[in-house]
């Protein structure tokens, strides 16, 4: 039934909100998570990635150093886009492989693709729904300086790296606020849901 893509910035709070949509019932692809299956040893986008980026961005047991790889990217407006270029044509056609696979086994079932780079990458526009989880950035910095560990300088980084807050929320159908407590993101997702599951967001044809 409906295919929803769930953007956000770096911890806007996407994962809490897919994790919940899941328990629901929700088939979630998680696009970082395709992005690190096709990054392991062996796979072609690795070795595209040692091609354009040199063996040093590869760890002695030849998987990908992502430290090294994160310092280069987020620190190089070029690089990043090199990246990109390398891995977004890949995890764009290995995610729609698996909404195919996910609808074919049910066709009601809710797809949730948790992308974080929706607008940047916005070639492709299949959604019945696209839902932006919200916080400032300011409050994502310091997430990722209390919860992840980053220096601030990094986390200001990652932020900038990413389209601003204003274009996100252009292409927003929903906006789920996370700028509150936990609490108040899972009562927003969990209307959310009511929605979905009752077919009142755009059932595909
Ligand atoms: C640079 C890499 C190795 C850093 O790995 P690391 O483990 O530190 O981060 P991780 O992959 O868990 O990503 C965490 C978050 O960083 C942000 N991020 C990742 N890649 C990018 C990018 N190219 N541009 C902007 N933000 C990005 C996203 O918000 C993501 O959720 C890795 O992020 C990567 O390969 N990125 C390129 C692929 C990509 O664009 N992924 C994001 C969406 S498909
Ligand atoms: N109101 C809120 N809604 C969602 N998460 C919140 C909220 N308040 C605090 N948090 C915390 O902020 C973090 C958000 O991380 P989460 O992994 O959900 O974000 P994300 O958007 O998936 O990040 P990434 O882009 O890195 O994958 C979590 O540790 C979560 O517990």
């Amino acid at each position: 039934m409906p295919l929803v893509a769930l953007t956000g910035g770096i911890a806007s709070g996407k994962s809490t909100i897919a994790d919940r949509l899941a328990s629901r019932g929700a088939v979630v692809v998680d696009a970082d998570a395709v992005v690190r299956e096709l990054q392991q040893p062996g796979m072609p986008v690795l070795l595209a990635i040692a091609d354009a980026f040199g063996e040093g961005m590869l760890l002695a047991d030849g998987s990908l150093d992502r430290a090294a790889l994160g310092a280069v990217v987020f620190a190089d407006d070029e690089a990043r886009q090199r990246l990109n270029a390398i891995v977004h044509p890949a995890v764009a056609a290995e995610s729609a492989r698996r909404f195919r696979e996910a609808l074919e086994r049910d066709p009601r079932t809710v797809v949730v693709y948790d992308v974080p780079l929706l607008v940047e990458a916005r070639a492709d526009d299949p959604w019945d729904l696209v839902v932006v989880a919200h916080a400032p950035a300011e409050t994502r910095i310091a997430r990722l300086v209390a919860l992840r560990g980053m220096t601030e300088a990094d986390a200001r980084a990652r932020v900038a790296s990413q389209a601003s807050d204003e274009r996100r929320l252009a292409i927003a159908d929903e906006v789920i606020d996370t700028d509150g407590d936990v609490e108040h993101t899972l009562a927003q997702t969990d209307a959310l849901w009511e929605r979905l599951s009752s077919g009142d967001v755009g059932a595909r044809s």
